[in-house]
């Protein structure tokens, strides 16, 4: 039977959703929603992990194959009667019996994303296949974690939802962000085609503790610079702009979304827009104010703007940001110097 869904701009008619798998109606799993994470040891997703946690009602599993991600992440949660730990390669198949997937499975920051371009553009297009398959065959409801860099180089400041972006698709960047496009062309057709449950989130920016110390991404490097007294590298020409999203503000939006009704795709990111130089200022003026600011080479295809317009997430999830950069960076530093051993001076 077809029935009427909103993307938060207008109603498509889609097929119903699958029924829910017959084990579901199992004793065991009646009490229960099980959710299934995929990229869950990573650094968005562990966070997301502890929450799902809180919810008593929550039944977790998280596949993950570590390329990006540690199961240190996961470590309070590994032996716990609601929790379960797979090592799995989301380009192979998986049949697990689930009521939602958040995927999140793909290397983010762009030196991992790079190291193997073949791998991530399967990872995108095989990986989101095989969750929308297991989506179907076990009628879950599956949120696609995708990105601002569908945006481009975006040649419309801020962005909004209804810009179909400025993408170069044979770049260096391409395995990333046209691979994250088709998961939201798959998602859509899976929507239509099949009646899936769709979520898509369009996550800008996001920084927090557990990332990766090494992962190369511009908030964590220079965190890691300044604790450790090294120059910060800014990358030419430094007037580029991103807006930094913490990772609890984060987590809060893509649960609501889950949960909502409104299939997206929905940007979620926080607003205040920082030049690289500005950044790179505040982290020096917050940990270190002695450490140096150089220039670097840049790498091709660096958006030169980003900055998202959230009016959607506001009115159709309730959702805003709480944690301003100046909030965030102290929380990250604390997390980066214990990992690095490194205690404050003062
Ligand atoms: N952090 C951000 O700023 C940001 C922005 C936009 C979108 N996203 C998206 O959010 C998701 C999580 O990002 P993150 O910052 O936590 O990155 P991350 O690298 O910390 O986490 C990704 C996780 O996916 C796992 N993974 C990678 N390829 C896999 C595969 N083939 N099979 C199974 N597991 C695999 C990694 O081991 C890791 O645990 C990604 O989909 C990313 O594209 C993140
Ligand atoms: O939010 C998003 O949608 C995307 O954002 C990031 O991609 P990017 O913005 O390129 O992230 P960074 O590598 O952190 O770079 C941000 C800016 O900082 C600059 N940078 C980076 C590292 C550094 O040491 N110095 C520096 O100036 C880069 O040139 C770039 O302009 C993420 O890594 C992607 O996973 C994510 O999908």
């Amino acid at each position: 039977m077809a029935k009427e869904v909103s993307n938060g701009d207008n109603n498509v008619t889609v097929k119903s959703p699958p029924e829910p798998s017959p084990l579901r109606k199992a004793r065991f799993f009646k009490a229960n929603m099980r959710i299934l994470v995929t990229g869950g040891a990573g650094f968005i997703g562990s966070h997301l992990v502890d929450k799902l946690m809180e919810n008593e009602k929550n039944e977790v599993i998280v596949v993950d194959n570590y390329f990006t991600g540690s199961k240190d992440n996961l470590k309070q949660w590994i032996g716990h009667p609601r929790f379960e730990l797979i090592r799995h390669d989301v380009t192979e198949t998986l049949l697990v019996e689930v009521d939602q997937i958040y995927h999140l499975a793909c290397p983010a920051s762009p030196i991992f994303y790079k190291y193997n371009p073949v791998k991530t553009i399967k990872t995108n297009v095989i990986g989101t296949l095989n969750m929308l398959g297991l989506a179907k065959r076990v009628g879950a409801r599956i949120l696609l974690t995708s990105t601002s860099e569908v945006y481009g180089d975006p040649l419309v400041h801020p962005q909004d939802e209804s810009y179909w972006g400025n993408v170069n698709p044979i770049g260096v960047r391409s395995c990333y962000d046209e691979g994250k496009r088709v998961a939201e062309t798959l998602m859509f057709d899976y929507h239509r085609q099949h009646g899936i449950e769709i979520r898509i989130a369009r996550i800008f920016n996001t920084y927090g503790p557990r990332m990766n110390i090494d992962d190369g991404r511009v908030v964590s490097n220079f965190i890691a610079q300044a604790i450790r007294d090294e120059p910060l590298t800014v990358q030419l020409p430094g007037t580029q702009t991103r807006s930094f999203c913490y990772v609890s503000d984060m987590v809060d939006g893509l649960i609501r979304l889950m949960e909502g009704d409104n299939t997206g795709p929905i940007n979620i990111g926080n607003p205040g827009e920082f030049t690289m130089l500005e950044l790179a200022e505040t982290v020096k003026e917050m940990i270190n104010p002695d450490v140096k600011i150089v220039t670097v080479e840049n790498t091709p295809d660096d958006p030169r703007q980003r900055k998202p317009v959230i009016t959607k997430a506001n009115e159709l999830l309730g959702w805003e940001p709480k944690i301003k950069l100046k909030e965030g960076i102290p929380l990250m530093e604390e997390d980066f110097r214990r990992r690095l051993a490194i205690p404050r001076n003062n």
